[in-house]
C-alpha cells in the first residue's frame, strides 16, 4: 500500500521513513538533473551542427572562461563547492566538444544532415 504525498520507493521495507523519504527526494533530483542534461545535449549537438557548417572550431575557451566564473559565483552564492561547479562543467563540456568533433566529422565526410556548407 501507498502513502498519499509519499513518493512511491524501490526501498527495502526495513528502511526507516526518514531516510526513505530523503532517497525520496534524492531519486527526484536524480530524474530532474537527467532531464536537465538530456536538454542542455540536446541543445549542444545544434550548436556542434552549426559550428561545423560555420567552420568554427568545436571548442570555444574563451566561451568556457566565462561560464566557469559565471557558475563558480552562482555556486558560491548557492552553498556549492565552487571547484566542485567548475569539474563538473568541464566534464560535460570535454563530453560536447567530443560531441562537436564527431558532429564536424560526418558533415566533412557527407553524412549526418548533408547540409554543411548549405
Ligand atoms: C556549446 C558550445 O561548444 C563548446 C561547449 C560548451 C558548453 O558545453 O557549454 C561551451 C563552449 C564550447 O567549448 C559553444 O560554443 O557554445
Amino acid at each position: 500500500m501507498t502513502t498519499p504525498g509519499i513518493h512511491r520507493s524501490n526501498e527495502p521495507a526495513d528502511v526507516p521513513d526518514e531516510l526513505r523519504e530523503a532517497r525520496a527526494t534524492i531519486d527526484n533530483i536524480d530524474a530532474a538533473l537527467v532531464h536537465l542534461l538530456a536538454e542542455r545535449f540536446r541543445c549542444t549537438k545544434r550548436v556542434g551542427v552549426l559550428k561545423a557548417r560555420l567552420e568554427l572550431p568545436p571548442s570555444d575557451p574563451s566561451r568556457e572562461e566565462r561560464q566557469v566564473a559565471r557558475l563558480r559565483a552562482l555556486a558560491e552564492d548557492a552553498g556549492l563547492d565552487p571547484v566542485f561547479a567548475e569539474k563538473f562543467l568541464k566534464f560535460i563540456v570535454e563530453e560536447v566538444i567530443r560531441h562537436h568533433e564527431d558532429i564536424a566529422d560526418s558533415l566533412a565526410n557527407g553524412d549526418g544532415t548533408g547540409r554543411a556548407g548549405a
